[in-house]
């Protein structure tokens, strides 16, 4: 009897925890990871290097409650299609593991908390930003545009552009140039980062007749687009370092280093459009691309770099104008 009813107890107990991870899954979680770090690199931007632990803990679990909504509501919006790829198959609602009707509901909740956490914490602007996220993914890009459109994620990947306005708005409570910029250098890398992934699964989205750039237009015309989006998303970072001086040159160094290898990869896929390793190797790479290039805005935030940058510009306003200066006198 008491061995009944300790397996029960087991039994419970294990079902519990995977009511939880499939909650957990359903909110696609690693991309909401990425989502934060390009928040709190805004907010570190936005305070230069001195910004309140508190306020960063806040914004970010108000912006992760926000990207869990959204993602949520995609699956929710997407079962369909999900439970015929092969790669999707498996998630919460297309297996059966969660009803569509508890997606909403957890979804739902999820957006109030967010909205809630983020206007008594943080401030309104903050709040409306992350809301706005939320409605931009779900309406313009999981319900008009990504079954309709090649340039779905051209458009839609302005939502995913969102989370740094949050982080600036959260800080100093209005947008400047600085936001605006981070937010022009995801929307650039989005197309890069996702049509890289689109050609070597292109088969998959022909299947669902999801018509992604890839399946149209074909591998050649993708590493295209990819390759002039990289080359306009590339000056575009520089400009936090000038003419908006939010960063310095030692994020500058970090963005030239990150962008060089960003460059190196989409040319090769141009050479190559046919070869899906060097596809799947920039999808990769596109990520680990924009984590660093962030952590390349943080650390250069930090008042110990302060000191460095000053001396670094000061060192190279001489030496251009020594340059200038023979140039001249030659
Ligand atoms: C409309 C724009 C975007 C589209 C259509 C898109 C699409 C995708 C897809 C289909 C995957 C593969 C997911 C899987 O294997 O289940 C992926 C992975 C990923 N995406 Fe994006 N993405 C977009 C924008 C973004 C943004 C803005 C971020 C963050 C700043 C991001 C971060 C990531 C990360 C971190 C992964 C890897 C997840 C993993 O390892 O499982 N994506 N993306
Ligand atoms: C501020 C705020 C709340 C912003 C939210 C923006 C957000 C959640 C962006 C995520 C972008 C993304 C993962 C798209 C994948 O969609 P997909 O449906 O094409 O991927 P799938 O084929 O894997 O389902």
């Amino acid at each position: 009897m008491q061995e009944i009813i300790n397996n029960n107890a087991q039994r419970h107990h294990e079902n519990f925890w995977q009511v939880v991870k499939s909650y957990y899954q359903l909110t696609k979680p690693r991309i909401i990871l990425l989502l934060l770090i390009t928040t709190s690199s805004s907010m570190w931007v936005a305070a230069k290097g001195e910004v309140d632990p508190l306020l960063v803990l806040v914004t970010v679990t108000g912006g992760a409650l926000a990207a869990a909504a959204a993602n949520t509501i995609n699956c929710l919006y997407d079962r369909d299609i999900d439970y015929i790829m092969e790669r999707t198959r498996h998630r919460p609602l297309p297996s059966g593991r969660i009803q569509p009707r508890d997606a909403l509901i957890f979804a739902i909740a999820l957006a109030a908390a967010s909205f809630t956490l983020l206007t008594t914490f943080a401030n309104l602007l903050a709040a409306l930003l992350a809301m706005s996220g939320i409605v931009f993914y779900v309406l313009i890009y999981t319900h008009w545009l990504k079954r309709h459109s090649t340039q779905n994620i051209v458009i839609g990947g302005a939502a995913g552009a969102i989370p740094p306005l949050v982080g600036w708005a959260a800080v100093t409570g209005d947008l400047t140039w600085a936001p605006w910029v981070m937010f022009a250098i995801i929307f650039l890398w989005t197309p890069p980062h996702f049509w890289a992934l689109a050609m070597y699964i292109r088969n998959e989205y022909a299947e669902v007749n999801v018509p992604m750039l890839p399946v149209i237009s074909g591998n050649e015309t993708t590493a295209y687009q990819i390759w002039l989006y990289t080359l306009i998303m590339l000056p575009a970072t520089f400009l936090l370092v000038f003419p908006l001086q939010a960063s310095g040159l030692v994020y500058g160094a970090i963005a030239l280093w990150l962008g060089g290898i960003f460059a190196l990869k989409a040319w090769q896929l141009l050479k190559n459009p046919d070869d899906q390793d060097m596809a799947r190797g920039l999808f990769k790479y596109s990520i680990y691309y924009l984590m660093l290039l962030c952590a390349g805005m943080v650390v250069d935030s930090l008042p110990v770099i302060h000191h460095f940058n000053t001396v670094l510009a000061e060192n190279m306003q001489s030496l251009i104008g020594g340059i200038i200066g023979t140039i001249l006198g030659a």
